[in-house]
């Protein structure tokens, strides 16, 4: 353990002063309101390991940090275990509102009476709720909230567990949400730390309160810490940005002279239909590929109904061997423990050195036997099928491009973990379908991966989190960076509804590029041949939009 005065940032970043006052405070709640780029992720990241470095958050208390998204809150948590160490980011827990509030349930479910009482194995359903036994995704904040309302004993013990807490991206932070903090944690002696951008609020449509940041700061007499760099973008993209904020929120424009600079590249490309729009895109990556550019530096970003907007660009990148990922789809799935388990076994029959995904895999299928005979009889049959299935899909006879040879071996593995095991992975999988269309989605994905090349490890890849181009939608990109960002269809037909929220989203789109925006919009876009609720074929650009991109 190190004394306060003693602790540095860690990878040696020099942190602005607000950022360092925010990283370093021993007892002040403190909001960062600050624009994309600024580092408010990253000064959590830092703060975690200055409270458990310093010994601030003490032994055996603990940091709990609430995101929104699943993959907001792994981030933040593996940048925290990357760069404090395993030991310490053990006190580390980086968790969504959702998961926070199923915490809370689990260990004060007695707290609930009445209609909301729950059983001991109560179930989450995506959509149907059944009295005592399912709830919904939808339940879990309220019911947390009667929890921590209702039960003295629930409020104190979770305050006692922790004596820090962050919330990331609170811009988007709904009225629920804002009262199960306010509750478990106003009044008491946790420090609260609160980072977003006001510009980002992107989530209006799910209930992210207006003016949260300052709700917040009044509430929990919180001082307010503005950052003003931005690390990530070039000075061309900046001004971009800075021209979006003097509409958005004049009192947080920079001066001109901070924002000097020729680096950074921002190109209005317009077609006449999707086709054009296709080929030029995919011939810019290509180029860009040659350059060097990894792939997991360019993001295709879509408002709206991305698999069919990108869908003429993904033929043309499928066309030309070029690896992308449809990241709505996959990276959900991919957070699902069947579907890791499921990928984490192709990997090991298709990989000479697949250390990491045995061991996962291993971990998940041991930690389930019920005793140690049965574990080790389980241990020796997975063993051999294991070694026979490395031996089968190295036969020159094994078709490795059609999903058909795959999906046997993958139902043969499922059988001998058994559905008793599958099924404890998860609370979600106990019942329904679900568990057996996650498995079925899971194959899916592989086929449509194997078939580009049929070379499996490639295909596993492109499943796992980097080596392809994603695409994605601007409220997956939230948060994320990327050298090259391509905003497909800046368009009227898909930037439409409330003004403000429309800016907030194409401000988040753009503010992901680090030196690269291509903006693109074509006339035409032909009706996909799937049932589609709404579209329309012609298209016209939108020139609001647009206009920020260019240089007075
Ligand atoms: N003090 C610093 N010095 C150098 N680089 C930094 C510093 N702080 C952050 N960065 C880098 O700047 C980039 C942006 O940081 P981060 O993602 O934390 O910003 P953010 O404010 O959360 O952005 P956004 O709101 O747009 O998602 C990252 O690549 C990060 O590693």
């Amino acid at each position: 353990m190190i004394g306060p005065d003693q602790w540095r940032p860690v990878d040696d970043l020099v942190l602005e002063p607000n950022a360092m006052k925010a990283a370093t405070t021993p007892d002040e709640n403190v909001v960062v309101a600050a624009g994309p780029g600024a580092g408010k992720t990253e000064l959590l990241a830092q703060r975690a390991d200055f409270l458990l470095r310093t010994g601030q958050c003490p032994y055996p208390r603990r940091i709990l940090a609430v995101s929104f998204k699943v993959d907001a809150a792994r981030n933040l948590r593996e940048r925290v275990r990357r760069r404090s160490g395993t030991q310490l980011a053990a006190r580390f827990d980086s968790l969504t509102f959702h998961a926070f509030a199923k915490r809370l349930i689990d260990n004060f479910r007695p707290a609930l009476t009445g209609y909301n009482a729950l059983s001991p194995d109560y179930r989450i359903d995506p959509a149907t709720r059944i009295a005592g036994e399912q709830i919904t995704f939808a339940d879990l904040v309220p019911l947390a909230l009667e929890i921590v309302e209702s039960n003295a004993y629930a409020r104190g013990g979770i305050r006692q567990t922790y004596s820090h807490v962050f919330l990331d991206e609170f811009q988007d932070c709904t009225g629920q949400q804002y009262q199960l903090i306010k509750v478990t944690f106003g009044q008491s002696t946790a420090v609260l730390t609160a980072v977003g951008d006001t510009k980002q609020r992107i989530m209006v449509w799910a209930g992210a309160l207006d003016g949260v940041l300052q709700t917040f700061a009044d509430d929990f007499s919180a001082q307010p810490l503005p950052l003003y760099q931005n690390f990530r973008s070039a000075p061309r993209l900046r001004r971009m940005q800075n021209r979006m904020i003097a509409e958005m929120d004049p009192e947080a424009v920079s001066p001109a002279e901070d924002l000097a600079g020729d680096d950074g590249a921002i190109q209005v490309r317009g077609f006449d239909n999707e086709y054009d729009e296709a080929e030029a895109v995919a011939d810019l990556i290509e180029h860009w590929l040659k350059e060097g550019v990894e792939t997991s530096e360019i993001a295709i970003l879509v408002r709206q109904q991305p698999h069919l907007v990108a869908a003429a660009l993904g033929s043309e990148l499928t066309d030309r061997g070029i690896p992308f990922r449809n990241e709505q789809e996959s990276q959900d799935l991919t957070a699902e423990p069947a579907v890791a388990l499921v990928f984490n076994f192709l990997r090991v029959i298709n990989g000479d050195s697949q250390p990491d995904a045995y061991a996962e895999m291993m971990g998940v299928v041991n930690r389930l036997s019920a005793s140690e005979d049965e574990g080790a009889r389980f241990d020796s049959q997975l063993k051999r099928m294991l070694r026979e299935t490395r031996e089968a899909v190295r036969e020159p006879a094994f078709k490795s491009g059609e999903l058909a040879t795959w999906r046997p071996l993958v139902h043969e593995f499922l059988q001998l973990v058994s559905r008793s095991v599958l099924a404890a992975m998860s609370p979600g999988y106990q019942q329904g379908t679900r568990l057996d269309d996650l498995i079925e989605q899971a194959v899916e994905a592989f086929g449509r991966e194997i078939a580009v090349d049929g070379d499996a490890v490639a295909a596993l890849k492109r499943l796992s989190e980097t080596d392809a181009i994603r695409f994605l939608t601007i409220h997956k990109c939230k948060g994320l960076e990327f050298e090259k960002v391509v905003v497909l269809g800046v368009e009227e037909q898909l930037f439409w509804g409330n003004p403000t929220t429309v800016m907030s989203e194409f401000f988040v789109a753009v503010s992901r590029a680090k030196h690269h925006l291509v903006l693109t919009h074509a006339k035409r876009r032909e009706r996909p041949g799937q049932p589609v609720s709404r579209w329309d074929v012609l298209r016209t650009q939108h020139q609001k939009l647009l206009d920020f991109a260019y240089e007075d």
